[in-house]
């Protein structure tokens, strides 16, 4: 009688060669057990941009699923896990956790998830976490959104914020404005190269920046006869010629 148990040769053979989006990444195939077909947005601009703002109306709207890279180290600090006291100390440093950590938490909730749209806000933030994730998960990012806000505007705005983190005082606030310059816009640049990001002006009212996002996302939504590849590609390019064509200042 056949039985559902499967040997640990298939087992293993499940582990390692299930693909995401079926690349390996220089001759190692990722190592993810899900073979659905993950589309991935990265959501990035320095500490205060709006950031999380707009990943809750995308949500709301084009039914992606919100993964904030600090929401989930946040959790992991009260889940009493022995990273956790780590964890705490660089996020009051400002610092930048080691890619392990965050890569293997963005990996559960995206395996644990039965969506296959996926924000990811706040990360990649050096180009140590970029390389490690593509490695570990074979997943290139669709596109990237870039909220570009002056230092001035987001320090108000964490000044402001009230939710009891304990990196929203002054003194942090300079040291993640520090980190994001010298380590996350290099990612953005990085991606630059191969079109990938579309500049958002984050000075905006919050209903004004969702406009101006809104375009790219709608192919998730309505596929032209085209397909939706086709329609992003379009969108972006549009996106472009409206007016925010990137030019990354520091
Ligand atoms: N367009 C906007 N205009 C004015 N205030 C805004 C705007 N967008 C967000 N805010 C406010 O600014 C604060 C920071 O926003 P949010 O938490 O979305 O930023 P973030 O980029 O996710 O920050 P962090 O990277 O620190 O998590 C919040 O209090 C939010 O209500
Ligand atoms: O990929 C990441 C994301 C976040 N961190 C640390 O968390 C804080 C807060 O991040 P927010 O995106 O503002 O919620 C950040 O300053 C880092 O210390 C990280 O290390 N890696």
């Amino acid at each position: 009688m056949a039985t559902a148990t499967k040997t640990v040769s298939e087992e293993e053979e499940e582990v390692t060669t299930v693909k995401v989006n079926g690349s390996a990444v220089n001759g190692v195939p990722p190592v993810f057990t899900s073979s659905r077909e993950l589309k991935v947005v990265f959501v990035l601009g320095g500490p205060g941009s709006g950031k999380g703002t707009q990943c809750s109306k995308i949500v709301e709207t084009f039914g992606f699923v919100h993964l904030s890279a600090g929401d989930l180290l946040r959790a992991e600090i009260k889940s009493g896990n022995e990273n956790g006291n780590m964890i705490q100390n660089m996020i009051k440093e400002g610092k930048i956790v080691p890619a392990e950590v965050t890569v293997k938490l963005l990996q559960k909730a995206m395996e644990e998830s039965e969506n296959d749209k996926f924000l990811i806000d706040g990360f990649p933030r050096n180009e140590e976490n970029r390389a490690i994730f593509e490695s570990v998960t074979g997943i290139e990012p669709q596109f990237i959104l870039f909220f570009d806000c002056p230092e001035q505007e987001m320090e108000r705005r964490l000044l402001g914020r009230n939710q009891g983190r304990v990196d929203d005082n002054i003194e942090t606030i300079r040291k993640r404005f520090k980190v994001f310059v010298e380590s996350s816009i290099p990612v953005v640049d990085y991606y630059e190269t191969s079109g990938k990001v579309n500049k958002i002006d984050a000075t905006k009212s919050v209903d004004k920046v969702f406009d101006s996002i809104r375009p790219l996302f709608d192919c998730f939504n309505h596929v032209s006869s085209n397909g939706y590849e086709e329609e992003l590609t379009e969108a972006i390019k549009q996106h472009n010629i409206n007016g925010s064509a990137v030019a990354i200042t520091n």
